[in-house]
């Protein structure tokens, strides 16, 4: 048998039919959906007189409209539009008979952490989701990608997908990470090397002692961020740590059926001499404290850099450069570590997991905030209670942050949570847009860690100096 990659063994394990063309029709093993990308699709259902293949394998969460304040339940603080999809997705998921997880329910939050937490997220599945984050469960060596609305309503009518296979991208991040180093440094910093189209074709496998060494938070974290540097999905092969990870969740196999999943599990790995069509290798020495400077991830830069000129980069880049400077209101050689910060938002499906707030709360212990105003948004209302327990929720309050619901919150601007024009904020998230966070607001994405750190001083610092 030829050697393969991971890719290409889940690849095959899902594939139904290949037509002469190379297109392929891949079954799919979870489908997850959220408000934003579902109410057409069901729509067509409906008008077809079609029902929900797998209601089984189908699980649905609001989160991207979701207010996050305590008062929530008051539907007052949405606007029209967000209130027409939740009410929308409630409808669905109780006509369609599919798994779902209401505004009401503990258990909701970022369809990204509630997939991997519910255990419907397990190694070597075909995972779709209307939405580009859905690399995030590539973590668990699962093939996970964003699927378009119209695509939404053919998994839900079939549970199968029309793809075309990609080619195969090893990045490999070797050694340790230096203290102060985290996940989000290593993705964000692949980025800065390969730019946001550097992954356009191509699924990436993250590899080397680096990623072995990182926990399911920080992979799926890592994973997370390939769909920014343009890349169709990212994979880690699972190990021990996946394996203790899934096993006990609510939809995890049990018994003999787990037994059975783990002896499959434990082939998924890339042979040794597996053809790569492109190879990417970071020293993890080598990776800082990172944070971008423009309104593209791949503006990212080490904290102890300074702001870029435009001039500094070529071709067709100089102009873009110069269009995220004046967006974002900064001065060529300015150190980034001068930056005055009037936000910080601590969450997403990148940074909104208990490792992550356990991070950030080792940092801001004992301080306060320096800035305007600061949140907290946990991933999941399991997320948010975990942290109760065991204190973090108290010392965020305590240094001045607010403790927020679960749900996407301002990582974008689609409900209350958002920067008003000018606002400059630290995030924990994984896009700066322009206007992502709200529209004329300015972006700094960091891990949490930097994030805690950018609190406490109001400006952007060095994590390494508060450690
Ligand atoms: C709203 C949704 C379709 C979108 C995505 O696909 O990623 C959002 O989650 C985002 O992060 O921009
Ligand atoms: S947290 Fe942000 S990136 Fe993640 S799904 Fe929500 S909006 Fe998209």
């Amino acid at each position: 048998m030829s050697p393969k990659t991971l890719y290409d063994k889940i690849w095959d394990a899902h594939l139904a039919h290949e037509a002469d063309d190379g297109t392929c029709l891949l079954y799919i093993d979870r489908h997850l959906v959220h408000e934003v990308t579902s109410p057409q699709a069901f729509e067509g259902l409906r008008m077809t007189g079609r029902t929900v293949h797998a209601p089984d394998k189908t699980i649905a969460v609001p989160d991207h409209n979701v207010p996050t304040t305590l008062d929530r339940a008051n539907a007052e603080t949405m606007t029209e539009d967000s209130r027409i999809q939740v009410a929308a997705l409630d409808k669905n998921a109780k006509d369609f008979g599919i798994h779902y997880y209401p505004v009401s329910d503990v258990r909701q939050g970022i369809v990204h952490i509630v997939g991997p937490e519910q255990g419907w997220t397990l190694p070597g599945m075909t995972v779709v989701c209307g939405d580009s984050h859905t690399a995030t469960h590539g973590a668990f060596g699962a093939l996970a990608h964003g699927i378009g609305t119209s695509e939404v309503e053919h998994v839900l009518a079939t549970q199968t997908l029309i793809q075309k296979k990609s080619k195969n991208m090893k990045v490999e991040i070797t050694g340790k990470l230096r203290p102060g180093v985290t996940a989000k440094d290593i993705t964000m910093s692949v980025i800065g090397v390969t730019g946001t189209a550097g992954g356009t074709g191509y699924v990436i496998e993250y590899c080397g002692e680096a990623i072995r060494d990182l926990s399911m938070e920080g992979r799926m974290t890592v994973c997370n961020m390939a769909i920014e540097g343009g890349a169709r999905a990212g994979l880690i092969a699972p190990d021990e740590k996946t394996f203790a990870y899934c096993q006990g969740r609510p939809h995890a196999p049990k018994g003999a059926q787990w037994e059975a999943a783990l002896a499959w599990w434990k082939t998924l790995y890339s042979d040794d001499d597996a053809h790569w069509d492109k190879v990417v290798t970071l020293k993890g020495e080598d990776i800082a404290p990172s944070v971008t400077w423009g309104t593209s991830p791949e503006d990212v830069l080490p904290i102890t850099a300074n702001v870029p000129a435009a001039s500094d980069f070529n071709g067709g880049k100089v102009g873009a450069a110069q269009r995220s400077l004046d967006y974002m209101g900064l001065t060529p050689g300015t150190p980034l570590s001068d930056i005055a910060i009037d936000t910080v938002f601590i969450g997403s499906c990148t940074n909104g997991r208990i490792e992550d707030l356990r991070a950030a709360a080792a940092i801001l212990k004992g301080k306060k905030i320096a800035v305007k105003r600061a949140m907290v948004v946990p991933g999941s209302g399991l997320v948010r209670a975990q942290a109760e327990e065991e204190g973090l929720a108290d010392i965020f309050k305590e240094a001045g942050f607010e403790w927020r619901l679960a749900g996407c919150s301002m990582c974008l601007a689609m409900n209350p949570d958002q920067l008003a024009p000018g606002e400059r904020c630290a995030a924990t998230s994984n896009r700066n847009f322009e206007g992502r966070q709200g529209r004329g607001g300015r972006t700094h994405l960091m891990s949490p860690a930097m994030a805690a750190a950018a609190a406490i001083t109001g400006k952007l610092t060095d994590v390494r100096e508060m450690m």
